[in-house]
């Protein structure tokens, strides 16, 4: 940006916080050059000289003023210009900081000036300068201010790391009433709080996690600009909310993350579901002060269309809801899958190159107090794991004060000690746990003060940027090597953040284990150390995730099969925010159907997790199609890029293509020579994938390998073959309807229409493909 510019920019920001009146000050601009002194003296002498009336397309206008606080004003809604009345002063939060110059555009708009659609953008502009220090909107985030102004509802579908956030903090900066956001994780809340703060507008976060007991009474007050709270806790707060949307004014109810309102989606939270209290209680029918209901904007990275409708339906969204929908394309994400066992044997070899690229075993001190293991177990079979000795081992810290960390080392050592509960405390105590979102309550972690520290010096931040686009310079892009920044790990289990960061800090890398499990203040600390770039790699389970902004991860490795490809996707998009080349690598076992980790889920949430489990395979095993464009048509848009040229399949293009006819042939005799045995008359087969193990006694369906075994038996010539590559056959006549897996998709076909299809069988290529989620036979990629 031109130098000038930002700094005229900067002056009117700056004035427009002192109180000055926006055409004051570009008048002053223009006499007096752009420096706020000069500025400043030009306008008051000549207010001095003569007193003049702010005239504004020949309406009379106040000069702008910063006004005391006033905790029972009127509710003014029944204007959609009364977004713009003042903005008050906030009482300093002791919790979260204050906004100390907050901004006061106007006096309220009258009805009639329509002056006010002219230049909201640029009112906005100031503020995000002011607060941000970036000053356009993107489209959609206009588009979702545009609904906001005119008192409608919004459901906001964008990336992750799009920037949907700004989209309900800009309405409580140009309103001055609050907004209330709903949101599922405290570390989400208290990230953001923290972020707000430091931008300089008062927030606050309500919940469980919320130390001080006086903050909510405060927040109800209408002392904060935000006031985030869990969904719980909204339940609670109805009549507080109540009170305050008639005497400070609610502006908004931004319900972020909005997938977890869903049982379709990745992470239902059942209190989400509940929120369709906020337009029962919130309507102009039911509080007589307002004039319009107060808007929902409903946010998220992740939604299919069917979780999309789902939302709109159970949180009673009007019927004339702003639909925001932007690509799901993160074009400078580099995603690949890599199998692997992901069991402890296969660790040296998945991440020697994170060795390489974090480790630092010469340089260790021994007084690093990171993660790291006294024990020298399973280092043994690569060759770089078996140069390290015992002595390149950090030994632990020391520190008896350093409570969290010294909890990590009692875990590492086997120490009988135990600081918590009385049991040791080891990773077999914490064996097969998994992370799900159950409630606010065990999946988070406490508040504290995250202290603003200087950054890892080599990973000094620089500006975010805007991918290329066009294939010559996204292939110039895709040859640059990575930048410095963070990686994060996402595992399946508890156990595996320990054993995999244990492995890591062996080798000198940064590296400490996330997951629900581990005392809160370690949680915390690695939270801010994170943040404050002095970790560099965080082994997490799903705990650790949603919405944290932080812009230069470099790289998202997941290890082991993702519950979903929303889990999947809204994990991979902590990666390169700051819009530079991004690692996303999925190492799963393409040997076997992944399986459903345990949660307490009903019948019907379990057959939909199995079926997006299903897809998640199809994701892995899919070796033909750019996988950029099947996570992005996942959530039902048009991918119009075709390719990303990033991915491994983009790179490495797809496999060569083989007649497999005979061998097509061959399965669907034997699954169906089986059936006709079994007297079941459907051409369906089981994968050793079960969504219900009761399910297993009701079937006779031929299990895969089984089938292969009869096939090698009978047939010579398939004695050597995989069952890797029979699975991929079994995918490609699965995805032609062929035959079905062995669940309640009912994709099963008849017998005598299985007879008919073998004599006219096409010569299929043996790619393994992809299905879509929408289940609609045209949107397949055939690749004949
Ligand atoms: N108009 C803008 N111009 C430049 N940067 C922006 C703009 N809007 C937002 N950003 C930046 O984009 C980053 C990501 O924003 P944010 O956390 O709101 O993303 P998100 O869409 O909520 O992502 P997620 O789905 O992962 O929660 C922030 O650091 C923010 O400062
Ligand atoms: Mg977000």
């Amino acid at each position: 940006m031109d130098g000038n510019k930002t700094s005229s920019a900067q002056v009117i920001a700056e004035m427009i916080g002192m109180g000055f009146d926006y055409t004051d000050i570009m008048e002053a601009i223009k006499v007096a050059g752009p420096s706020i002194p000069s500025a400043v003296e030009h306008i008051l002498n000549s207010t001095a000289r003569t007193p003049k009336l702010h005239a504004h397309n020949g309406r009379k206008k106040t000069v702008l003023r910063k006004q005391p606080f006033r905790s029972c004003r009127q509710v003014r809604q029944s204007k959609i210009f009364d977004h713009f009345h003042s903005n008050d002063a906030k009482e300093e939060s002791p919790q979260m900081g204050v906004d100390p110059n907050p901004i006061v555009l106007s006096e309220p708009f009258e009805a009639q000036d329509l002056d006010i659609a002219y230049d909201w953008e640029q009112r906005v502009s100031l503020l995000m300068q002011k607060h941000f220090g970036f000053s356009s909107l993107k489209t959609f985030q206009k588009e979702a201010l545009s609904a906001w102004l005119a008192h409608k509802d919004c459901l906001v579908l964008a990336a992750t790391g799009s920037g949907k956030s700004l989209c309900f903090q800009i309405p409580a900066l140009l309103s001055g009433k609050v907004v209330v956001v709903i949101s599922p994780l405290i570390s989400l809340m208290h990230d953001q709080c923290l972020k707000l703060t430091r931008h300089g507008i008062s927030a606050c976060f309500l919940g469980s996690g919320q130390p001080d007991d006086t903050v909510e009474q405060k927040a109800m007050g209408g002392l904060y600009s935000i006031v985030y709270i869990c969904p719980e806790t909204v339940l609670r707060l109805i009549e507080p909310l109540q009170k305050l949307a008639e005497s400070h004014g609610i502006a908004l109810f931004a319900i972020d993350e909005v997938h977890c309102v869903s049982k379709w989606g990745h992470d239902f939270r059942p209190d989400y579901r509940r929120l369709s209290v906020l337009r029962e209680n919130f309507s102009a029918s039911k509080l007589k002060s307002l004039k319009f209901d107060i808007p929902l904007m409903a946010l998220t990275a992740t939604a299919t269309k069917r979780v999309r409708e789902d939302i709109l339906k159970s949180l009673h969204m009007s019927k004339e809801t702003n639909v925001v929908l932007t690509s799901f394309f993160r074009s400078n994400l580099r995603f690949m899958v890599k199998h692997s066992r992901t069991s402890q044997a296969s660790y040296a070899k998945d991440f020697h190159e994170l060795i390489q690229v974090y480790g630092r075993k010469q340089n260790m001190t021994g007084n690093e107090k990171y993660f790291i293991s006294d024990d020298s177990d399973h280092v043994s079979n690569s060759s770089d794991a078996s140069s390290i000795s015992d002595t390149d081992s950090v030994s632990p810290d020391d520190n008896q004060d350093d409570y969290a960390y010294k909890d990590i080392n009692i875990m590492h050592s086997g120490n009988t000690d135990d600081f918590l509960t009385g049991r040791e405390l080891s990773v077999d105590f914490l064996e097969n746990d998994v992370d799900a979102f159950q409630s606010v309550d065990n999946s988070d972690v406490t508040c504290g003060e995250f202290c603003v520290q200087p950054a890892h010096k080599e990973w000094e931040l620089s500006e975010t940027i805007d991918p290329p686009k066009k294939p010559e310079g996204r292939l110039k892009f895709l040859k640059k090597p990575l930048e410095q920044g963070p990686a994060i790990i996402y595992v399946p289990t508890r156990k595996e953040t320990l054993r995999i960061a244990k492995y890591l800090c062996k080798f000198g890398v940064k590296a400490a284990a996330y997951n629900a499990g581990l005392p809160k203040l370690h949680l915390r600390r690695v939270h801010e150390e994170f943040h404050e770039n002095t970790l560099e790699v965080i082994v997490a389970t799903i705990a650790f995730g949603m919405g944290i902004d932080k812009s230069n991860v470099r790289r998202i490795i997941h290890y082991g099969w993702p519950q979903s490809l929303e889990t999947y996707y809204q994990e991979a998009g902590r990666a390169g925010r700051d819009g530079k080349l991004a690692d996303c690598i999925l190492y799963a076992n393409l040997a076997n159907k992944p399986s459903l980790l345990p949660s307490r889920k009903s019948e019907d949430q379990m057959k939909q997790a199995y079926i997006m489990l299903s897809d998640c395979f199809r994701y892995g095993m899919n070796t033909s199609c750019c996988r950029a464009k099947i996570l992005v048509e996942y959530f039902g848009e048009d991918f119009s890029h075709q390719k990303c040229l990033l991915c491994d399949v983009c790179i490495d293009g797809p496999p060569q293509r083989q007649n497999v006819k005979e061998e097509a042939c061959i399965l669907l005799q034997t699954i169906g020579a089986h059936n006709e045995c079994n007297n079941y008359l459907d051409c369906s087969y089981d994968d050793d994938i079960h969504f219900h193990s009761k399910h297993r006694g009701l079937r006779e369906r031929p299990n895969l390998q089984i089938l292969v075994g009869k096939i090698r038996q009978q047939f010579q010539k398939f004695l050597t073959t995989d069952i890797l590559w029979w699975r991929g056959l079994a995918r490609i006549l699965e995805v032609k309807g062929y035959i079905g897996e062995g669940d309640d998709k009912s994709c099963a076909a008849e017998c005598a229409f299985l007879c008919d299809l073998i004599s006219s069988f096409p010569p299929y290529n043996c790619r393994p493909m992809f299905r879509q989620n929408t289940w609609s036979q045209q949107n397949w990629d055939w690749n004949l």
